[in-house]
C-alpha cells in the first residue's frame, strides 16, 4: 500500500480502462482482487483508527459493497464492533460481493437493510465509518436512500474512510453534480491504479489523504503482464537547475515579461519576480502601457525595439489586456521560447491569423500555453463546464490542436503535449485561488526555459514546484502571489 506524496508518480486510468486492468489482473491472481481489497482496506482502518470500538460499513449494491463486506468480516475477527449496512439489490447482486457475504454472515458480521440510527449517534471521533456504498460503478446522481446514508458519514463525528472513491465523487471528472453530495473522507484507499477524479475537481476536498494498494499481492512473482495503457501519470521527477560554480550571468538564460497594461503592471511585476527568484540570469519587463515602481531593482526595462526575441524566453500575456494582441504576431515569429499566458491567450482565442503563426512556430520554437478553465474554453470553443468535465482531453485537445505545451491550471493542474501521456500535478491547493498566482507560475516556466530546460520538463517541474511552495505554505500565514513568487529557488 502506498501513501500518495508529492513524489508519487501513479498511472491513472479511466473507468473503462479500469474495467480491463481490473479483468486482466484478476485473470492473473492466484488471490481473488475483492478479497485483497477488503484485506487492505481492513489493514488500513487499523492503522488509522487503531482505537476505534465501533465501525459502521456502509455497503453497496455491487462490488465497492463487496469490498466492505471482506473489510467488515477481517475487522469483525479483530475484535471490533461492526455493523454492515447493506443496500442490497437482490437481482443485481455481483458474483463475487455476494460470496463476500456469505463470508462476512459465516465469520458472524452483523449485517442489515438499515442505519443503525441509535447505535450511529453514540459514535466518537475515535470510531470509524467505512464508505463501500459506490465505486467506478457510480455514474448517477444519488437516490434518497444513499444520500440518507451519505448525510450519516457526513456528519458523523467519527473519521471516514472511503473504500476505491468516496461516494458520490465522479472517478472520471472529479465533479460532484450540484444535485448531489459526496462522502467527506478522512482517507481513500484506491485500488489498481488512480483515478482521474481523485486528483482533480472536488476530488481534493473529498478524498482526504489517498492511498493506492494495486492489488498485485497475488501475482506469481515470476509472472509479469502488459497492462493496458494509463490515460495520465501523477506528476514527474523533478529536476533542479544547479548554478555552476563557473557560470555567468549570461549562462542562465534571459527572460522578458511582455505585459503589464495600464492599470495591470502588477501582472508583470510578480511574474517578472518569480523569474528572477528562479534563478533567470536576466529579466526584464517590456511593458505594455504600465508600469510599475515596485519593480525590483534587478529588472531591466528595455525599449521593445532593442528586445532581441529570437534569444529570449518571452512571457507574454500576464496583464496583458487588449494591448498585447498588437505586439502577439512579432513575439509569435521570433521568440526562441514563448509562454502565452492571460490575454495573450485570449487574444488569441479570437484571432485566427494568430493561431495560424503560432501553429507554424513548430518543435524548434517552443510554446507553452498556460490557460486557466475559462481561457481554455474560449480556446477550445466550449463552455467552462465542458472543460471540467473531462480536463485531461481538454487540455490534450489544445495542446494537439496548437502543437504546444499545456498546461490547465485549477483544481488539479494537467501537463498536456502532442505525444506525451499527460501528468496530473498533485501538488497545491486552494490558497493559490487568489489573484496573480497565475502571473507567478508563467515567470517561473519562463526562468525554467531560459536555463535550458525543454518546454515539457520546465513545464512539469514549475508545475510542481508552484503547487509544494503552497502545500508546505505556514498555516497562520496569509498565501500571497507576491510572497509565492519570493519563496522561489
Ligand atoms: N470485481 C472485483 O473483484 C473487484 C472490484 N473492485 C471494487 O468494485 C468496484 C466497482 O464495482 P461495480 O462495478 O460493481 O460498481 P459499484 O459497486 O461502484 O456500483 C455499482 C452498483 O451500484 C448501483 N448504482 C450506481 N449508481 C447508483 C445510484 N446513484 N443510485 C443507486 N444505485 C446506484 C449500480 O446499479 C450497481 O448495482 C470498484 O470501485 C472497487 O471498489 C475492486 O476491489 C477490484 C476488484
Ligand atoms: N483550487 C485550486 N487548487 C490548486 N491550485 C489552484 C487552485 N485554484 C487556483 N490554483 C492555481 O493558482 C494559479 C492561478 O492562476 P490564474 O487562474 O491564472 O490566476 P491569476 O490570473 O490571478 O494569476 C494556477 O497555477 C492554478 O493552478
Ligand atoms: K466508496
Amino acid at each position: 500500500m502506498e501513501k500518495l506524496s508529492p513524489l508519487s508518480h501513479w498511472p491513472v486510468y479511466q473507468r473503462d480502462s479500469l474495467r480491463a486492468l481490473e479483468r486482466e489482473l484478476q485473470a492473473r491472481s492466484t488471490k481473488p482482487l475483492m478479497e485483497q481489497a477488503g484485506q487492505a482496506a481492513a489493514q488500513l482502518a487499523l492503522a488509522t483508527a487503531p482505537h476505534a470500538r465501533r465501525i459502521w460499513v456502509a455497503a453497496g449494491p455491487g462490488n465497492n459493497g463487496g469490498d466492505g463486506l471482506e473489510a467488515a468480516k477481517h475487522l469483525h475477527l479483530a475484535g471490533k464492533e461492526v455493523i454492515v449496512s447493506l443496500l442490497l439489490d437482490p437481482d443485481k447482486h455481483p458474483a463475487d460481493a455476494k460470496a463476500a457475504l456469505a463470508r462476512a454472515l459465516q465469520a458472524g458480521v452483523a449485517v442489515q437493510n438499515q442505519l443503525p440510527s441509535a447505535w450511529l449517534a453514540s459514535m466518537t471521533e475515535q470510531d470509524l465509518c467505512i464508505d463501500a456504498l459506490l465505486g467506478i460503478g457510480g455514474t448517477k446522481p444519488l437516490n434518497t436512500e444513499l444520500q440518507n446514508w451519505v448525510n450519516a458519514m457526513n456528519t458523523s463525528p467519527a473519521q471516514v474512510l472511503a473504500i476505491d472513491i468516496p461516494t458520490g465523487l465522479d472517478a472520471d471528472s472529479g465533479l460532484v453534480p450540484p444535485e448531489n453530495l459526496a462522502v467527506n473522507a478522512s482517507h481513500t484507499l484506491t485500488f489498481l491504479a488512480g483515478k482521474p477524479g481523485l486528483f482533480m475537481n472536488h476530488g481534493r476536498d473529498v478524498c482526504g489523504q489517498i492511498w493506492l494498494d494495486r492489488l498485485e499481492g497475488g501475482l506469481p512473482a515470476h509472472r509479469t503482464f502488459q497492462k493496458p495503457a494509463p490515460q495520465a501519470m501523477l506528476n514527474v521527477a523533478t529536476t533542479r537547475h544547479i548554478k555552476t560554480h563557473a557560470s555567468h550571468k549570461g549562462s542562465h538564460g534571459d527572460v522578458v515579461i511582455v505585459g503589464g497594461a495600464l492599470g495591470m503592471g502588477g501582472a508583470a511585476v510578480l511574474a517578472a519576480t518569480a523569474a528572477l527568484h528562479a534563478g533567470a540570469g536576466r529579466v526584464m519587463v517590456s511593458w505594455l502601457g504600465g508600469s510599475a515602481n515596485t519593480l525590483p531593482p534587478d529588472v531591466m526595462q528595455p525599449d521593445a525595439a532593442a528586445l532581441e526575441l529570437e534569444r529570449l524566453s518571452v512571457v507574454a500575456g500576464c496583464g496583458g489586456g487588449q494591448a498585447i494582441a498588437e505586439r502577439l504576431p512579432d513575439i509569435l515569429q521570433r521568440s526562441a521560447h514563448l509562454i502565452l499566458d492571460a490575454d495573450g491567450l485570449n487574444a488569441l482565442a479570437a484571432d485566427e491569423g494568430l493561431k495560424t503563426l503560432l501553429r507554424l512556430r513548430g518543435a524548434g520554437k517552443p510554446t507553452v500555453l498556460t490557460p486557466h478553465p475559462l481561457e481554455a474554453a474560449r480556446l477550445l470553443g466550449i463552455s467552462t463546464a465542458q472543460v471540467q468535465s473531462d480536463r485531461l482531453k481538454s487540455a490534450q485537445r489544445i495542446a494537439d490542436l496548437f502543437s504546444c505545451v499545456v498546461v490547465l491550471k485549477g483544481s488539479g493542474s494537467i501537463v498536456a503535449a502532442p505525444d506525451h501521456l499527460p501528468v496530473i500535478n498533485t501538488t497545491g491547493n486552494g490558497r493559490l485561488a487568489t489573484g496573480g498566482t497565475g502571473d507567478v507560475l508563467a515567470g517561473l516556466v519562463g526562468a525554467r526555459m531560459a536555463q535550458g530546460m525543454n518546454a515539457w520538463d520546465a513545464t512539469c517541474t514549475a508545475v510542481h514546484q508552484h503547487g509544494l511552495i503552497a502545500d508546505q505554505w505556514p498555516a497562520d500565514k496569509g498565501l500571497t502571489a507576491q510572497h509565492l513568487a519570493l519563496q522561489i529557488q
